[in-house]
């Protein structure tokens, strides 16, 4: 038999559905989170030995995010810090850990005190890599969909034998948004630059006539990083979702493009990183975010 060793490894609880109702009013609010803990550190017997001394039960993992959600979430990464604060501050041997919460969206029905509506697929992220000292706080976001009816074109590009495309410079250009961005300090006010990340990205989708997608990611990213100090690197996975003009003429009718085929695949897929001049661009907390180039 070869020899091997047990290199990385990290354990836990996955996907636990958290619903938080806050009722100490009237006026309900909702905080509805698939959170996941997983511990590192010294777990090597649990896997040479079956020696599960330091093996926390990944059911005892799931209790805690349970009870720790009966004092409220606050912010998807603030409840992740308290979990790993917790997890690594009670088991001498838990050194660190990956902790991530989806966030669902919901809306209250007419200003309604205790009914809402999921206003998905939008979902926000969070991911906290810890490791001793150091902790990497990822958020982001995905399925922010968003579409402008003109103000997009895509010319200049290189032709082949095997190019049919043609150029324009009115097109819809559309896409799901996803996009995760990395902090340079958790001592911060999650929610608050949470919202102003959103609004600066869905502004700069707006701003400017888009030469490409690629351009408009960008110029998004570019937004966030400037405005703001926090945020080291941003990165974004977009479709294009194409929107071909229908071609009428064949009931002798024009299309001054208004009706178009909206193809669900294939799309063009666009990612891009966008970091601040001099940042570490291979930071180990990306690693097991999957979809993200
Ligand atoms: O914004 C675009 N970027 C591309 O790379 C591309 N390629 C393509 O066929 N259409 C588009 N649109």
């Amino acid at each position: 038999m070869s020899e091997v060793v047990l290199t990385a490894n990290q354990y836990g609880k996955a996907e636990n559905r958290v619903v938080k109702i806050t009722r100490d009013t009237d006026r309900h609010e909702i905080e509805d989170l698939n959170v996941t803990s997983q511990l590192r550190g010294d777990f090597a017997a649990a896997h040479t030995d079956g020696d599960n001394a330091h093996v926390v039960a990944t059911d005892t993992q799931k209790n805690t995010i349970f009870a720790f959600a009966r004092d409220g979430v606050g912010s998807p990464e603030a409840f992740l810090i308290r979990l790993a604060d917790h997890f690594t501050g009670d088991f001498d041997w838990v050194t660190g850990g990956r902790w991530a919460a989806e966030q669902y969206r919901w809306t209250r029905i007419n200003d309604h005190d205790h009914s809402f509506y999921k206003s998905g697929p939008e979902t926000r992220t969070a991911v906290l890599v810890r490791d001793g000292d150091t902790d990497t706080m990822i958020s982001g976001f995905y399925g922010l969909t968003v579409l402008k009816s003109t103000g997009s074109g895509f010319v200049g590009y290189p032709k082949d034998k095997y190019t049919t495309l043609q150029e324009t410079t009115d097109r819809i250009l559309a896409t799901d948004i996803a996009t995760r961005w990395r902090y340079n300090t958790t001592d911060i006010d999650f929610n608050a630059v949470y919202d102003d990340v959103r609004s600066i990205i869905l502004a700069a989708f707006v701003a400017e006539y888009s030469k490409a997608l690629q351009q408009t990611l960008y110029q998004m990213g570019e937004a966030v990083i400037s405005a703001h100090p926090e945020i080291d690197e941003i990165k974004f996975s977009c479709p294009n979702k194409h929107h071909f003009l229908s071609d009428l003429s064949f009931c002798g009718l024009d299309n001054p493009n208004e009706v178009f085929y909206a193809a669900d695949r294939p799309y063009g897929l666009i990612e891009a990183t966008i970091a601040r001049a001099g940042t570490d661009a291979a930071d180990p907390a990306w690693v097991g975010i999957a979809g993200f180039c």
